[in-house]
């Protein structure tokens, strides 16, 4: 049984595995509610990337908590209709934050139990009034035990990689179907199976399979869901 811990807010606990449509759906309830968001994925990847540029090996467990506990990371508002640019370090990564390659240099680093204790006390500070949509692999299990709302997103591999592929092919990057899905695949594999934290959904979540589901179609099933579960808080 997991410690539940005190919420200074109400939290939507949103997990599942890579391409699932997470992100896409956290933004969309974020904005239609007016809450906080929590990307925790683009922690993991930050500190990925800092680990691949100072060279750590990914077993090197203290130097890679060292690195999440002090991550120096600034988010800059770009101008109106411009993306939010990321500085990892003084230096732009937005580039590179939301590729495969550093999708699985965050998969590796979290494994690491010292990195996600580093990164506990962070992810749980985003939980403001008035209300948080936390996005991740843990939301439901370790980082917000207590969230009224707890749902786990799932679709099959093939769907996942075929979105992907869209989604990067739509951004002119050379992508190959093929290997998309294999890395997701094996994304999979390392999130699920990992001692600590391990992507899986927790006992209170809804399960919901957004294959063959358009986003809005997805986006409505999980708004009635809030609805019905906030009622009364
Ligand atoms: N229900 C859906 N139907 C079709 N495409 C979708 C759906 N949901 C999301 N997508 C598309 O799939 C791609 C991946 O979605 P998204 O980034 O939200 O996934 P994710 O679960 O957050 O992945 P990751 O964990 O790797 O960040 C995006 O291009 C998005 O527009
Ligand atoms: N709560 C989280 C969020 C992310 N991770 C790890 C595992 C993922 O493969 C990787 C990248 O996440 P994404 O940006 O694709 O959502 O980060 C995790 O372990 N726990």
């Amino acid at each position: 049984m997991s410690e539940k811990i005190s919420l200074s807010a109400p939290v939507i606990a949103i997990d599942g595995p890579s391409g699932s449509g997470k992100g896409t759906l956290c933004q969309k309830l974020a904005q239609h509610l007016g809450w906080h968001l929590l990307d925790s994925g683009a922690l993991y990847r930050l500190v990925g990337m800092a680990a691949d540029k100072h060279g750590c090996a990914f077993d090197d467990e203290a130097a890679i908590a060292k690195l999440a506990a002090n991550l120096d990371v600034e988010f800059v508002a770009g101008e109106p209709g411009e993306p939010t640019r990321v500085l990892l370090e003084g230096e732009d990564v937005s580039g590179d934050l939301r590729t495969e390659t550093t999708g699985m240099l965050a998969s590796k680093v979290a494994v690491l139990p010292a990195v996600r204790s580093a990164l506990l006390g962070r992810q749980r500070d985003f939980a403001q009034a008035p209300g948080l949509v936390a996005d991740g692999r843990d939301m439901g299990t370790v980082v917000f035990t207590s969230a009224p709302v707890k749902i786990f997103l799932t679709a099959s591999a093939e769907e996942r990689a075929d979105r992907r592929y869209l989604q990067l092919k739509s951004k002119g990057d050379d992508v190959n179907l093929a290997a998309l899905l294999g890395e997701i695949r094996a994304r999979d594999k390392r999130d699920s199976e990992r001692e600590l934290a391990p992507l899986k959904p927790a006992e209170d979540a809804v399960q919901l399979d957004s294959s063959g589901l358009g986003i809005d179609e997805v986006f409505d099933r999980v708004l009635a869901e809030v609805n019905a579960r906030l009622i009364g808080l």
